[in-house]
């Protein structure tokens, strides 16, 4: 498969000292999730009138906490502003492009798709909030804003219960690891 690389961004608000990341309804996890929990409906998949969803699970099964992030699918923009264009749209923080720290980048996937996500860490403020976010509802996004304290985080990252990709474990660590002890100078 071919897929548009993509920017994603750990938001880390100085003022209330959380990250901001985001809760998406994901339809291929939600997919998985109902063949895990109903294998049967999924046996008669070759038979033209196959709905796996007679029977469906609640839409929350489908639900992830992911990091602020967007496909680079503008080629006249540059990574840092299709990186601030998305935080702006999905959590309201308007952010000048220097606030971007370049972390990282990586393959988000190897098995199906080989495309390349690169990792941004912003500090915000309140002062920066300017909107709801949300994302683009008439892009079929739909997207909640959610806090996780700092001192909660690592706890976060761990549980199982709040379904994540790697980029959120992975961008808390180095959070920890190269913010978190400056912070406690300070
Ligand atoms: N958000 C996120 N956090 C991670 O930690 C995270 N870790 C990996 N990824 C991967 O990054 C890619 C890009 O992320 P998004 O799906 O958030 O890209 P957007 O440009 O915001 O939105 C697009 O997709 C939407 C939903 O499908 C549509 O509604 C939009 O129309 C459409 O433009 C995806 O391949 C996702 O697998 C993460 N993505
Ligand atoms: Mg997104």
């Amino acid at each position: 498969m071919r897929t548009h690389d993509s920017v994603s961004i750990l938001i880390f608000n100085s003022s209330r000292q959380c990250f901001v990341v985001v809760k998406q309804f994901r339809p291929a996890v939600y997919m998985c999730e109902m063949e895990r929990h109903r294998p049967q409906d999924f046996q008669s998949k070759d038979q033209d009138s196959w709905c796996p969803l007679l029977d469906p699970l609640p839409a929350t099964e489908g639900v992830t906490y992911e990091l602020c992030a967007g496909l680079v699918d503008k080629p006249e923009l540059s990574l840092e502003e299709i990186a601030r264009n998305e935080v702006l749209e999905e959590c309201g923080y308007d952010i000048p492009i220097t606030n971007l720290k370049r972390i990282t980048s990586y393959r988000s996937g190897v098995g199906v798709t080989g495309s390349r996500q690169t990792l941004f860490y912003a500090e915000v403020t309140d002062q920066m909030k300017t909107g709801e976010g949300g994302g683009q509802p008439e892009e079929g996004e739909l997207i909640e804003v959610v806090e996780v304290p700092l001192q909660d985080s690592m706890k976060f990252a761990f549980d199982e219960h709040f379904p994540k990709p790697m980029g959120v474990i992975f961008s808390f660590m180095w959070f920890q690891s190269n913010v978190a002890l400056g912070l406690l100078e300070k």
